[in-house]
């Protein structure tokens, strides 16, 4: 089998590999990736220092060429590029050849970015003199991401990162590495110049540490744990350099008695059980008043009932493997506690057998849980969702904000009142009305509040407030 290499420096490098397996088929291995040790890690991030003073020039219609090649490329590979990231992530095809789709559009998008840079200029409040504020590259970015969304969370740092003229060392997920490698191999054909992206694949107490270690890293931008975001952000502090985290979720969803019942029903199996619940923008908290409880219960019940949870390549399957067996036990032992405590296991909590060994869960629904709960306080990052029941809307409002997250909320209602008092006081940085809690634009900022996110908001325009820095020039005409 082929050993998909490391880009360091503008060559491919590396000699030993690590299996990335299949979860929906643990016999199958998706391909061997090279493992960067420390000192190809610092090989690389001296390799951006050296890019940067030439990329942080270069013209913009270089970049806007160079970002639109690879966002036309990832498209025609959509399908391709889609079963890969199915195959080793574990979420359903559609899921992953969504997931493609919107890579492509984030290349695009800051591919016209590239051509709107832009300042201002103001008049001095002293006579005669110009004000100009421009906006510069960082330096060299530390990439360090998760393995849920293995192409579009890439993308949507390496692309604005480009964009605004930095250069970068990029550390993907050890357990997903494929579609990571597809994309800088993408980058790299298109002809960026050596050095500007450099991908060091491994283990992040290796190349991760090594990278939070590094004087000669710039700014970090990370999207993980939260164990792992401290750490980035101590590391950080330590060397005076700027960082952006996105961390975990306890995400709200609203129920009110004047839902329409079925947009909640479909919301809320979207939010809790889709991409087998393995996003942060997951929701697990299933707020619903008291008038319209046991309808949406059982309505939803009847949903999980019609999910087919199988092979992430087979057609008609809802909801693939969780991604492996570390991930599996934690969501299996969430589901023991949440029993323990006291929550009504209203729905699932078996881990399946399908024809290939795999890491399949049923979609697990609890109810009569209380927010006091671990399972309704801790991510659990898996396919299990408890139902909390409320009063009213002020109690449902209360308990959605009592969490120490605050990634995304939702609500499902008819009132435009109600609507309108939740879009402005849930203390979340994305807020859905009659929508899931997960699945958001790629034009627009992606982010959260409390524990969940630290620092300027991620995609969009917004961007460029964590690639670039800000100027002020003063000339005296
Ligand atoms: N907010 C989100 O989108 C995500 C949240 N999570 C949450 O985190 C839990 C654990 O998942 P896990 O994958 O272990 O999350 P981590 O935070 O450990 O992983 C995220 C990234 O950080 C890297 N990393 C790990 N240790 C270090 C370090 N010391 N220095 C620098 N980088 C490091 C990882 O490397 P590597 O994995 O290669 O060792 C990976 O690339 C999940 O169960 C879930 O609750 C997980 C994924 C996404
Ligand atoms: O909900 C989405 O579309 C994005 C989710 C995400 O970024 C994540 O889970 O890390």
């Amino acid at each position: 089998m082929m050993l998909h290499k490391n880009l360091i420096a503008g060559e491919w490098s590396g000699s030993t590999g690590t299996a990335n397996i299949n979860p929906s088929n643990t016999n199958e291995v998706v391909g061997e990736f090279a493992a960067a040790t420390r000192n190809d890690t610092l090989t690389a991030i001296a390799a951006a220092k050296a890019a940067f003073p030439r990329w942080s020039r270069s013209p913009i219609l270089e970049r806007h060429a160079l970002l639109k090649k690879a966002g036309d490329e990832i498209l025609v590979r959509k399908d391709e590029l889609g079963a890969l990231l199915a195959r080793e992530e574990g979420k359903t095809l559609a899921e992953a050849t969504g997931e493609v789709l919107r890579g492509a559009q984030i290349f695009d998008f800051f591919a016209g970015e590239a051509l709107r840079l832009s300042g201002e200029t103001l008049p001095s409040v002293r006579p005669g003199i110009g004000v100009e504020i421009t906006r510069d590259a960082v330096g060299v970015i530390g990439i360090i991401t998760p393995w849920n969304f293995p192409i579009a969370i890439p993308a949507w740092k390496i692309a604005p990162a480009l964009c605004y003229g930095n250069t970068i060392v990029f550390k993907p997920a050890d357990l997903v590495p494929a579609s990571s490698w597809a994309l800088v191999d993408i980058l790299h054909r298109a002809g960026l110049p050596s050095g500007v992206l450099n991908l060091v694949m491994g283990k992040g107490s290796i190349v991760g540490q090594t990278m939070l270690d590094s004087p000669d890293i710039q700014a970090i931008t990370f999207t993980g744990s939260t164990g792992t975001g401290k750490r980035v952000a101590l590391a950080s502090v330590e060397h005076n350099r700027r960082f952006q985290l996105e961390m975990g979720g306890k995400n709200p969803f609203v129920v009110l008695d004047d839902a329409d019942l079925q947009v909640a029903v479909d919301a809320a199996a979207n939010s809790s059980f889709f991409s087998t619940g393995q996003r942060c923008t997951a929701s697990s908290r299933l707020i619903v008043t008291e008038g319209i409880h046991d309808k949406f219960v059982s309505a939803l019940t009847e949903r999980l009932k019609t999910l087919v949870v199988d092979d992430a390549m087979k057609a008609g399957t809802h909801i693939g493997p969780v991604v492996d067996a570390s991930q599996l036990k934690q969501d299996v032992d969430y589901i023991a506690i949440g029993r323990s405590e006291g929550a009504k296991l209203s729905f699932g909590g078996e881990v399946l057998e399908r024809s290939n060994p795999g890491f399949f869960l049923q979609p697990t629904l609890f109810t009569e849980a209380s927010n006091a709960m671990r399972i309704c306080r801790e991510e659990i990052f898996g396919p299990v969702a408890a139902v909390i029941r409320v009063k009213d809307y002020e109690e449902a409002l209360f308990v959605a904000n009592d969490t120490n997250f605050g990634l995304s909320s939702g609500i499902a209602t008819t009132s435009l009142k109600h609507a309108t008092h939740f879009k402005r006081n849930s203390e979340a940085g994305m807020v859905m009305i009659n929508l899931p809690t997960a699945g958001v634009d790629f034009h627009v900022p992606f982010g959260g509040r409390k524990g969940s996110s630290y620092g300027p908001r991620e995609q969009g325009r917004y961007a460029a407030e964590f690639y670039t820095s800000v100027k002020t020039a003063y000339t005296l005409a």
